[in-house]
């Protein structure tokens, strides 16, 4: 490298743009703080809503703050008679993350505060697209098999209600509790290339809807949100079924030799195991129990297996949560739009850090085309 030549970091692989207060990914220790909280510790004991609180504040709610929340999103859940008509008039082949990128877009059409980003303006927005964003999502997944919008539940808590809303019952308690702690894993994650993008678009005094619509498109691709959903293609391609550990590592080695990717493993920040696996997959062992689901848990485990022992590269959080979502009953392409329900509170706690304290996101480039010329 010469002096004239600046060093590139392609992706910006290890470069640290900011400081955030809202998580911190610590991968030697293998650790996840929300505001200072381990989500482990969270995801044990903590509704969806509390932690949605804590994102955005700094600070767990008292029952106070945490009542008045619960009352403002609870009357806010409904589909908008607008944004179903916008559905609606979409084709039903439209992958459900352009659809929940849609509706967020409308959202912000229809708002006539949309350009105020105060702290309480832009907190009040956050609210209302956690409150809105699961009836876009259950609808969706609906229309696709020719059923009805079901309307919310005020007795149900979040994640209860969002099961409701999709299925038309509220499934057992084991099945909400892993449908909670999935949410909560999947809220935060410091300046992943979602959030990051919401962070870059904030940055130029954007309004918080423009932020939200960008980072659900930067989640739909396969390198990151996106692998939720193909974790679940990968499964049915090798199939459920008997004799899953060696179909498993048949269908690896083919992989490996086509050089594809294999989708829910491997991370940026991550290289000694993804700090939410265990927790989710916790939840994804109980589900397997409890709908006797024991070849779901063979395919999974093989492999990782066989993943392991070929390349040493291990899941991450999309590994265990897209079998999850599978045995939960959502349809494979419902599985990233939850990702985008439950990462709402992590954008938009950065959104607001951002306008707190703000300068353009404007990196550099070295120029590498032609020398100057003329014609
Ligand atoms: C919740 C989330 O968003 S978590 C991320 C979800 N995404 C996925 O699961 C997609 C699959 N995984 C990947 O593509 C990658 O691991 C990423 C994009 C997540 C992180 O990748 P990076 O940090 O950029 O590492 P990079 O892609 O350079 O990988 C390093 C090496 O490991 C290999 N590798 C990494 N992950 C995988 C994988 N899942 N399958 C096969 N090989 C992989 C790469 O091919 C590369 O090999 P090489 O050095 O021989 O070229
Ligand atoms: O941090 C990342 O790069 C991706 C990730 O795990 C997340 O957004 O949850």
């Amino acid at each position: 490298m010469t002096d004239t030549q600046p060093q590139i970091f392609k992706g910006l692989a290890g470069v640290v743009v900011d400081v955030t207060a809202v998580s911190k990914v610590n991968p030697e220790t293998n650790s996840l703080l929300y505001r200072g909280y381990p989500v482990q510790e969270l995801a044990a004991s903590k509704s969806f809503e509390e932690v949605a609180l804590l994102l955005w504040n700094g600070e767990l709610p008292t029952a106070t703050e945490l009542a008045a929340f619960t009352a403002i999103e609870r009357a806010s859940r409904g589909l908008d008679p607008e944004v179903k008509l916008v559905i609606d008039e979409l084709p039903l082949t439209a992958h459900p993350m352009d659809v929940v990128r849609t509706a967020v877009s409308v959202l912000g059409a229809l708002d006539a505060t949309t350009a105020d980003t105060s702290p309480a303006g832009n907190l009040a927005k956050s609210m209302l697209l956690f409150a809105k964003v699961p009836a876009v999502v259950a609808y969706d997944q609906r229309r696709r098999h020719g059923e009805d919008v079901i309307e919310p539940r005020a007795d149900l808590d979040y994640s209860a209600n969002f099961l409701w809303m999709t299925f038309g019952e509220v499934p057992d308690a084991v099945v909400v509790d892993a449908f909670r702690v999935s949410l909560i894993l999947y809220a935060e994650h410091s300046f992943n290339a979602s959030t990051f993008t919401a962070r870059v678009i904030t940055s130029t005094l954007s309004d918080l809807y423009s932020a939200v619509t960008g980072a659900i498109g930067a989640l739909k691709g396969a390198l990151h949100g996106g692998a939720n959903e193909a974790v679940l293609h990968i499964f049915t391609e090798i199939g459920f079924g008997p004799d899953a550990e060696r179909r498993s590592k048949e269908w690896l080695a083919a992989a490996l030799a086509e050089k594809r990717k294999i989708m829910g493993f491997g991370h940026r920040v991550y290289k000694k195991g993804d700090s939410r696996v265990p927790t989710m997959r916790d939840s994804m062992v109980r589900l397997t129990e409890y709908y006797d689901r024991p070849d779901v848990l063979e395919l999974y485990n093989g492999l990782e297996a066989a993943m392991t022992e070929r390349t040493g590269i291990l899941p991450n959080l999309d590994y265990p949560s897209g079998p999850a979502f599978h045995l939960m009953g959502f349809d494979t392409l419902t599985f990233t739009p939850l990702f985008v329900a439950a990462r709402v509170t992590g954008w938009t706690a950065h959104i607001m850090e951002q306008t707190a304290s703000n300068a353009l996101i404007r990196p550099l480039s070295a120029y590498n085309g032609v020398d100057e010329r003329h014609f």
